[in-house]
């Protein structure tokens, strides 16, 4: 199999998105939506960093890393349309692995309407995958990280923790319950797509996608739109057998664990009942986790209400690339 045989094979023959003129095949892809705002997003994903071969199968590495783009799309508020893939192949890849990778991508794109619309191959040494995704918003209704104000309600999608737990089993299996519950948490994450494009008529919404830990996204809001937030540690959504895990694995893992893909969002107290029927109407949990507050004295703060009732400082941490100093 050569570079070009390889994209004959992944290739669609036909495209569900009207708006495209000119998919895989020539130097670009043409597409066209005069009506609607386009939104766009990148992610990398690199073997070792994102992904290991010996918990994750090429379906699952497809399948996640377009999740990853398509939670993206959704903490925009937008309809995800299509996307394009670039992939660095060693050459111990096989081919039925490579077709399984996007076949990943092909069942979770399908299911949200998606068409592969390009891409690039080269080989090189280590597996790496770009996804970059497109999706559409009605005019001026992206939602910004920007939106949140005091007295608004702070919520949280679906339940935190269980990916870090999933990959945490995965690498030390045990006598844990529920394991495949959690295995696929990690693997074949949920997407929110249908909620946040269901909340639409909202005037005003704050989203982000817990990609790096509830924590992180928590203090993005917060210093992106200049106030301060406090969420209740009680409140935090967990699945039904998070308590199998000790207390300090439970804390990390729902703050501070990453790529759950659910979101955080933000709205006014007044349209909290229009988020819990949107919610109810595309089968979403949602739970309301805290408010926000008046900008601190010293600036952009997020407090998290502990257990025993104390306020302490919940930090930005999660996962961050690029930690070490670099000169
Ligand atoms: N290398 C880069 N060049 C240009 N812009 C970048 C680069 N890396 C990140 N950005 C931009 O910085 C902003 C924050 O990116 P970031 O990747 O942290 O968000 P995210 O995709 O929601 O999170 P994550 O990658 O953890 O899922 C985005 O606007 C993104 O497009
Ligand atoms: C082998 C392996 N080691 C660690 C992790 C955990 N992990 C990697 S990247 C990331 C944050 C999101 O990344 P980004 O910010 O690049 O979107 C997290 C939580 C994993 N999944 N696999
Ligand atoms: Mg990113
Ligand atoms: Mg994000
Ligand atoms: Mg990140």
């Amino acid at each position: 199999m050569d570079e070009f045989t390889f994209i004959d094979a992944i290739k669609q023959h036909t495209y569900k998105q009207s708006s495209i003129i000119k998919g895989v095949g020539d130097d670009a892809a043409v597409f066209r939506q005069p009506a609607q705002d386009v939104v766009t997003a990148v992610d990398v994903f690199v073997e070792n960093v994102h992904f290991s071969r010996s918990v994750m199968t090429p379906f699952h590495i497809g399948y996640r890393a377009l999740a990853a783009n398509i939670s993206d799309l959704s903490a925009m508020g937008a309809v995800p349309a299509s996307y394009l893939v670039s992939i660095v192949i060693p050459d111990f890849w096989s081919e039925d692995e490579l077709h399984d990778m996007y076949s990943g991508m092909a069942e979770l794109g399908s299911a949200y309407g998606m068409d592969l619309i390009g891409g690039d191959t080269v080989s090189g040494k280590e597996l790496t995958l770009s996804i970059t995704a497109f999706g559409y918003v009605n005019r001026n209704k992206a939602r910004y990280r920007s939106a949140a104000r005091p007295g608004d309600i702070v919520f949280a999608t679906g339940t935190l923790g269980d990916s870090a737990a999933g990959l945490f089993m995965l690498n030390n299996p045990d006598d844990y319950s529920d394991e495949a519950f959690y295995y696929r948490r990690h693997r074949m994450p949920t997407v929110n797509a249908e909620f946040a494009s269901a909340l639409d008529f909202l005037p005003r919404l704050a989203l982000n996608d817990i990609s790096d830990g509830i924590a992180n996204e928590a203090n993005e809001i917060a210093q992106a739109s200049q106030v301060s937030l406090t969420i209740y540690e009680e409140r935090l959504p967990v699945s039904s057998q998070f308590g199998q895990f000790s207390d300090e694995q439970q804390f990390k893992w729902k703050l501070f664990g990453g790529e759950d893909f659910e979101l955080i969002g933000v709205v006014p107290k007044s349209r909290w009942a229009d988020v819990l029927k949107a919610a109810d109407l595309s089968q979403t949990r949602i739970t309301k986790i805290g408010h926000v507050d008046k900008l601190g004295d010293t600036g952009p703060v997020v407090s998290l209400v502990d257990h025993r009732q104390l306020k302490r400082r919940l930090e930005q941490k999660g996962y961050t690339h690029l930690k070490q100093v670099r000169k």
